[in-house]
């Protein structure tokens, strides 16, 4: 039994913390509202973000981080990425021993460009008692794995040993976990499916069909792989659970946040409203912005990417970037992704 915190009760920390739960740890949920760590603690519930699940007695909710995090070693860091940077900046000041993060967030910083890792990596600058950063990524909707549905996911880490510590804390009957050595791709995979996913929900929200969504999935994952090969990536991580496997549960799934806000996008809301409406992370809009600047920085062609970039910010029409994206020129497919 390890003792181990989760900062960030959403959804997803929520559903994981119950993983870890199953497995017999102890599990210390923080979250910054002193309502729900209430509610939490007594009703043993989380309604505004997985009703209908009954969390597990070993699970305690904490509003104190420095509660939460005082006797662990071992952190799943499950906040949206906008919230990364500030989240491991104070965790690092609480603690005094040397802490695993396990993040779980997808997505790229705007203005940075930098994947998660890299962000804490960064906030720990100078802090000794950083041991390692682990990434979980993969096909995995929260509603599913907190109703114990079969998953797969992938963990990764520059530390093969602390992806495997990763590994083996997850590891259940329900929750299957493999390791990968390749963390820029398995990161990028994460993040930039939630772009493709988005733009699968724009053209269902314009009326579109199958054959759209199956263009903007592959055509998608075709960028995907060229930003990932140009950053360092192995292509083959894309055909993984944390490129293709999480392309496809977000492109089709009723639980996507990222496919939900693109539909509403497609039906005509502004993105202001879409984002009030949804009430929770929708990572792939500020991940488009990110994207769009890589492209540019990088010189590498992401035209759907683009195509959703104008339409978020600049106000071009969905039906007119589609167009666009239509009658761009004659291309063939096969493509060399290496010089
Ligand atoms: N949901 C899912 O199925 C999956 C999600 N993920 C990833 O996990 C990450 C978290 O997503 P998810 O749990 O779904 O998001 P939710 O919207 O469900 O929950 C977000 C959580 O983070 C907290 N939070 C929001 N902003 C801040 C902040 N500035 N500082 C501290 N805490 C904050 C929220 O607290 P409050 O309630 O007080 O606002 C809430 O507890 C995202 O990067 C997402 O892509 C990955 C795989 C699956
Ligand atoms: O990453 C996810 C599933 O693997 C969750 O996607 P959404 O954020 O679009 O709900």
């Amino acid at each position: 039994m390890t003792t181990i915190a989760v900062v960030g009760s959403g959804s997803w920390g929520t559903a994981l913390g119950m993983v870890l739960a199953d497995n017999g740890h102890d599990v210390r949920m923080w979250a910054r509202r002193a309502d729900q760590i209430e509610e939490m603690n007594t009703k043993k519930t989380n309604e505004k973000y997985l009703p209908e699940v009954t969390l597990p007695e070993t699970m305690s909710g904490f509003t104190s981080l420095e509660e939460a995090v005082q006797p662990v070693e071992v952190v799943v860091l499950a906040v949206p990425v906008k919230a990364i940077r500030e989240e491991t900046k104070k965790l690092l000041e609480v603690s005094n021993r040397p802490l695993t993060i396990i993040h779980v967030s997808k997505g790229i910083e705007p203005g940075t460009q930098k994947r998660v890792s890299e962000m804490i990596e960064e906030e720990a600058n100078g802090h000794a008692n950083l041991h390692s950063v682990v990434v979980l990524s993969g096909p995995s909707h929260a509603e599913e794995v907190s109703r114990r549905q079969p998953t797969t996911v992938t963990v990764s880490s520059t530390n093969l040993e602390s992806a495997q510590y990763a590994q083996d804390l997850f590891m259940n009957q329900n929750f299957r976990v493999y390791t990968h050595s390749d963390l820029v791709g398995v990161e990028l995979g994460g993040a930039l499916k939630n772009i493709i996913a988005l733009v699968c929900g724009v053209t269902n929200g314009l009326g579109y069909g199958d054959n759209t969504k199956a263009a903007i999935m592959t055509r998608g994952l075709a960028e995907i792989t060229r930003m990932g090969v140009k950053l360092g990536a192995d292509p083959l991580t894309f055909s993984g659970l944390s490129g293709l496997g999480d392309l496809i549960v977000t492109c089709t799934s009723v639980h996507s946040r990222n496919f939900r806000a693109g539909r509403l996008i497609g039906q005509g809301l502004s993105l202001d409203d879409v984002l009030e409406q949804m009430g929770m992370a929708v990572e792939g809009v500020r991940t488009t912005q990110a994207a769009f600047e890589m492209a540019n920085r990088f010189e590498v062609e992401m035209p759907i990417t683009s195509a959703i970039y104008h339409v978020l910010f600049n106000g071009i029409k969905p039906e007119d970037a589609a167009g666009e994206l239509m009658g761009r020129v004659k291309k063939h497919e096969e493509e060399k992704l290496t010089d």
